[in-house]
């Protein structure tokens, strides 16, 4: 489902970002990365999401070769992807289902089938009575709900969540990571960049360790690994 081989990728300064990376990843999988600031973990979740290129080596998703990939065909390549940030990255004039709506209304869904999705999704993330709130009248955690059911209504193979817990208080974290495991439950492959430490030792799930631009460590219910 996503393999990186031998991927460095350098930018104008400094030490390469990522320098020499392997990994597989298979479908159904739920896969923690952590690494301190500057590991390279963005890094990673920027060349799995082509908004770059890596200065060498190879990465296939889902059967993209994503060095080789024609301009033309990037936008079909990432409706396989859906992404979650830190910072919700919600339209802030736009009340919730219109948020989600959303991201159907780019791919040319329907509004018969958007009066369908929406609902369900907003269901499935435990916001079927919030649809008309806008994101200012919702707490951080559900904010992070919206924008994992934008990212899930088009049905992606892969969800890649970079820091979703970063602004979220201990309990909406738990929970938020409760609801990404529940996705992953039901066939979605799930890929975590946290810096949460209790959250990724409890919940013994894969964890790849980066330092440095290199994986130091890939552990099946790995923990996180303390600094030196
Ligand atoms: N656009 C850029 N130009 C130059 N250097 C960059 C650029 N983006 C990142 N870097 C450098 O590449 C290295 C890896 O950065 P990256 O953002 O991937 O790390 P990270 O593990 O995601 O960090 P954080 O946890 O702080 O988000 C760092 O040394 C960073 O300074």
């Amino acid at each position: 489902m996503i393999t990186l081989n031998n991927v460095s990728k350098a930018y104008a300064t400094g030490a390469p970002a990522l320098n020499g990376v392997s990994l597989h990843i298979k479908k159904g999988e739920f896969v923690f990365i952590v690494g301190d600031s500057g590991s390279g973990k963005s890094t990673m979740i920027k060349l799995l999401l082509r908004e770059l290129v890596p200065t060498s080596g190879d990465i296939n998703v889902m059967g993209y070769d994503l060095v080789r990939i024609r301009h033309r065909k990037i936008p079909k390549f990432r409706r396989n992807l859906g992404i979650v940030f830190q910072d919700f990255r919600l339209l802030k004039d736009r009340n919730v289902y219109e948020n989600v709506a959303f991201a159907q209304r780019i791919i040319q869904v329907s509004n018969k089938e958007i009066k369908r999705n929406v609902p369900s999704i907003l269901a499935i993330v435990g916001l079927a009575g919030k649809y008309k709130a806008k994101p200012r009248q919702l707490s951080g955690g559900e904010q992070q709900r919206v924008a994992i059911a934008r990212a899930l209504i088009n049905q992606p193979s892969i969800l890649l969540a970079d820091e979703p817990t970063g602004n979220l208080d201990p309990k909406n974290s738990w929970e938020i990571m409760k609801l990404l495991e529940q996705i992953n439950e039901n066939g979605t492959t799930v890929l975590v960049v946290t810096h949460n430490r209790e959250i990724v030792n409890a919940m013994q799930k894969r964890v790849v360790t980066m330092k440095k631009g290199v994986i130091v460590s890939d552990e099946e219910k790995g923990g996180y690994i303390d600094e030196d």
